[in-house]
């Protein structure tokens, strides 16, 4: 990994806790032909997956629901986040993740999804790219209840909204998820519901 415009990087753990933590210091050639030092916090804490499950006989989509304590301490007076069904890649390609990511968290055995975008999460301050899929789920893939795998501490309440519904509640501040939000959009300006 190196441009013209990097030189010098240097990378100090700060905290590898649960997940990475560093602080990157290097030289920065600016628009203005100088070079600068700069040093940046970066968390690692890997890729990820995330999926819009939607039905279109019904109407409707899958969602989760689980407290995200980040959100707590800013300004969620409860905690809870309305969220597309989502999980870290760890070592699985995204495609294989998303769909134990399913079953896990919301008990749909999905077979076919469709990857439509990948992005960065927070391109200022953590590493992580998301992959984003859809998928059409019906009442015959449900296999188990969800909620999140047993050998974790995931609570998930498992959401079924009608489609017009969900994108209301990003008008209405009940949905403030940004991979939540693109995926919600993502189905309204695709016309993935007709
Ligand atoms: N002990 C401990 N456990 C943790 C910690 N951070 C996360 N975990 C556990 O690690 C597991 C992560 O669950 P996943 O379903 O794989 O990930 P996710 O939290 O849903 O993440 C998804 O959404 C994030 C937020 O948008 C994304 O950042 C991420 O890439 C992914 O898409 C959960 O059991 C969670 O409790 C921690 O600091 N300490
Ligand atoms: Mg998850």
């Amino acid at each position: 990994m190196s441009t013209d415009r990097i030189k010098n990087l240097k990378t100090e753990l700060l905290s590898d806790n649960w997940y990475t933590l560093n602080k990157l210091t290097f030289d920065y050639l600016q628009s203005n032909g100088e070079w600068r030092s700069v040093t940046r916090e970066c968390y690692d804490r890997g890729d990820g997956a995330v999926i819009l499950l939607y039905n279109k006989v019904k109407q409707t989509v899958v969602l989760t629901k689980q407290l995200r304590i980040p959100t707590y301490v800013n300004g969620n007076k409860e905690g809870f986040l309305i969220e597309a069904c989502a999980g870290m890649l760890d070592n699985d390609k995204p495609e294989d993740c998303i769909k134990k990511e399913v079953e896990e968290e919301t008990g749909y055995r999905i077979t076919n999804v469709e990857k439509v975008m990948e992005a960065y999460s927070s391109p200022g301050s953590v590493t992580e790219i998301l992959h984003y899929f859809i998928g059409e789920y019906s009442d015959q893939m449900k296999v188990n209840e969800g909620g999140g795998a047993a050998n974790e501490t995931e609570d998930i309440e498992v959401l079924e909204l009608a489609f017009n519904t969900a994108v209301n509640s990003i008008k209405t501040g009940e949905i403030k998820d940004i991979k939540t939000i693109c995926l919600l959009q993502y189905a309204q300006i695709n016309n993935i519901m007709q």
